[in-house]
């Protein structure tokens, strides 16, 4: 089956997921169109990082259907539904700590492209490798940083890297599971401004808890609570919803 190029890139419909009594996703259905930046916001517990695991295989459903670019991979296992181009990034942390910014993202790469390395071309695949890498860093806002070992970065850097890590693996959509998480306010705006410059060329799902971030970067935003939607929209219908304003009670970002 061939998607439409209006038709979502991922649906997710009716998945179910309890650990014994604990329900931790509940009928969650959502879809994320082509290019759309889908935040899923919730308070802690509330399964956004259960669903994400369900999206990439690393997580088995009870229930449900997920498909992704027109075809069913409720059934495949990770690595078939990553060569697909479903890509997440963050809390997965692969950088070696050892080799330079530019090592790390060009080894991505390798490992993308792993079939076509072959040693006869050794030296122009090397070349090849190394400009993939460096527009990938160039897009993160790394380029400059290209030469240093990781374990020097910054905190910030370092998701920045692990980004770029994702963008050679030619992702068809990214799972960003709390890509600000630990960053002060200099360091989150500089992942903002990152993420503002790849909207609209990836689609994206964005788990969290920034809701500054959230707001400014997503078309749209499900709310998780007990690992129910309870909401689904623009972040100003959201924001409106008086349910979500519930949830959030007392927190000032939905005062
Ligand atoms: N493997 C597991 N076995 C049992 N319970 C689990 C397991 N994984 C997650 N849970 C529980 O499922 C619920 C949802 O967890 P999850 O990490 O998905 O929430 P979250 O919304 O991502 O939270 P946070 O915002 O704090 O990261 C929690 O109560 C958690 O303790």
């Amino acid at each position: 089956m061939t998607a439409s190029p209006s038709s979502p890139v991922l649906s997710l419909s009716g998945l179910h997921k309890s650990y014994g009594a604990l329900k931790v996703t509940d009928g969650v259905s959502l879809d994320v169109r082509p290019g759309e930046l889908h935040a899923i916001i919730g308070p802690n517990g509330a399964g956004k990082t259960t669903l994400i695991g369900e999206i990439t295989g690393e997580v088995a459903l009870d229930a449900g259907t997920i498909t992704f670019c027109g075809e069913d991979i409720t059934r495949l296992p990770i690595h078939q539904r990553a060569l697909r181009g479903l890509t997440r990034s963050f809390q997965i942390t692969q950088v070696l700590p050892g080799f330079t910014a530019l090592e790390n993202v060009a080894t991505a790469a390798q490992a993308h492209d792993g079939s076509s390395f072959h040693f006869f071309r050794r030296a122009s695949s090397e070349s090849h490798l190394n400009r993939v890498a460096l527009d990938a860093l160039a897009q993160v806002g790394l380029a400059p940083r290209a030469g240093m070992v990781a374990a020097s970065l910054s905190h910030g850097e370092k998701r920045q890297l692990e980004l770029a890590m994702a963008l050679v693996s030619s992702p068809k959509i990214l799972l960003l599971d709390e890509p600000m998480a630990g960053m002060g306010r200099e360091e989150t705006e500089g992942m903002v401004e990152v993420l503002l410059a790849l909207k609209g060329r990836y689609p994206m799902v964005l788990v969290e808890h920034d809701m500054h971030a959230v707001f400014r970067l997503a078309d749209r935003i499900s709310v998780l609570v007990y690992g129910r939607v309870i909401a689904s929209g623009t972040p100003e219908v959201v924001r409106a919803d008086p349910a979500v304003r519930e949830a959030y009670l007392g927190e000032e970002d939905f005062a």
